[in-house]
């Protein structure tokens, strides 16, 4: 059997300054999982993001990429790439010099480039605006930009960081199903932060529920891979179900968080 994406295990993170960002942590992602981070602020979101992006070293603990250290990823087979909440794209390049920059920084050949960096941007739906300059396009089409400029490089594990937060509902529920249909079609192994339930029960294969005071995996939620993340789905009971058992999840989540700040007080 090939070994998970990810596995962490016992891992936790004390800064510094003494904060406990994450308690320990024990983690498996498998190919193919979207794995959904959600709790409510300062439960370690983005310290976990930020460990398996080796942005942040653990305190304690061990974190293994498809079996092995941060040292072979990147390598094909163990590409990772990130999406952040900003698109953070370059007003003085065209599109498609933005989304073809990872490759640029590695000095692929250009016609090789920009045909991979065209191909991105039809799988995100944007062919059509590869000549244009970022300021020409609205929130959610940036974003999808940021999300061709990740798909560009052939990732193996996708990060995504907040993605859809800033953008309106309608823009938010069409972006969540283009995502659905490039990680669960192409079988994309995706770790996704939200604080959006809806986004959770929408898109995920397992949710991560997290607490805070200290930041720590409070209960963990399975959803059937099968299950097509479209409009449909989006108006069925199953999807009420799933919304509602995460949303008493979160509840008693949130719950354990307000009694762990108290306690600290
Ligand atoms: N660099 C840092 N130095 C000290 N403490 C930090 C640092 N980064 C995060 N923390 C603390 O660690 C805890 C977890 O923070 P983190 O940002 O991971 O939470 P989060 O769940 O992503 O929050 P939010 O939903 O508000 O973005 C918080 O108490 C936070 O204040």
């Amino acid at each position: 059997m090939s070994s998970p994406v990810l596995s962490l295990s016992s891992v936790e993170k004390i800064f510094p300054n003494g904060v406990r960002g994450l308690s320990p942590v024990d983690l498996s992602v498998e190919k193919g999982d979207f794995v959904t981070l959600i709790g409510p602020s300062g439960c370690g979101k983005s310290t976990l993001l930020k460990l398996i992006a080796n942005l942040h070293t653990p305190s304690a603990g061990t974190l293994n990429w498809w079996g092995g250290g941060f040292k072979d990823v990147g390598q094909k087979g163990r590409r990772m790439a990130f999406v952040f909440q900003d698109a953070t794209l370059m007003p003085w390049a065209t599109i498609v010099k933005n989304v073809r920059l990872p490759l640029d920084l590695e000095k692929v050949e250009r016609t090789t480039a920009n045909k991979r960096a065209h191909a991105a941007l039809e799988r995100v739906g944007l062919g059509h605006v590869a000549d244009q300059y970022p300021a020409q396009l609205s929130g959610g089409m940036k974003m999808r930009v940021s999300i061709a400029r990740a798909l560009v490089t052939e990732p193996d594990l996708l990060l995504m960081d907040e993605p859809f937060g800033a953008l309106d509902e309608f823009t938010r529920n069409r972006l969540d199903e283009e995502m659905a249909r490039l990680c669960y079609e192409d079988g994309l192994t995706t770790l996704f932060v939200t604080h959006a339930l809806h986004e959770a029960a929408f898109l995920s294969s397992r949710v991560m529920v997290m607490a805070a005071h200290p930041g720590r995996i409070h209960a963990q939620y399975e959803i059937d891979r099968g299950i097509v993340r479209d409009e449909t789905f989006r108006l069925s009971d199953q999807f009420a179900g799933i919304s509602k058992e995460l949303a008493i999840l979160l509840e008693d989540a949130s719950r354990d968080s307000m009694i762990g700040q108290e306690a600290r007080q």
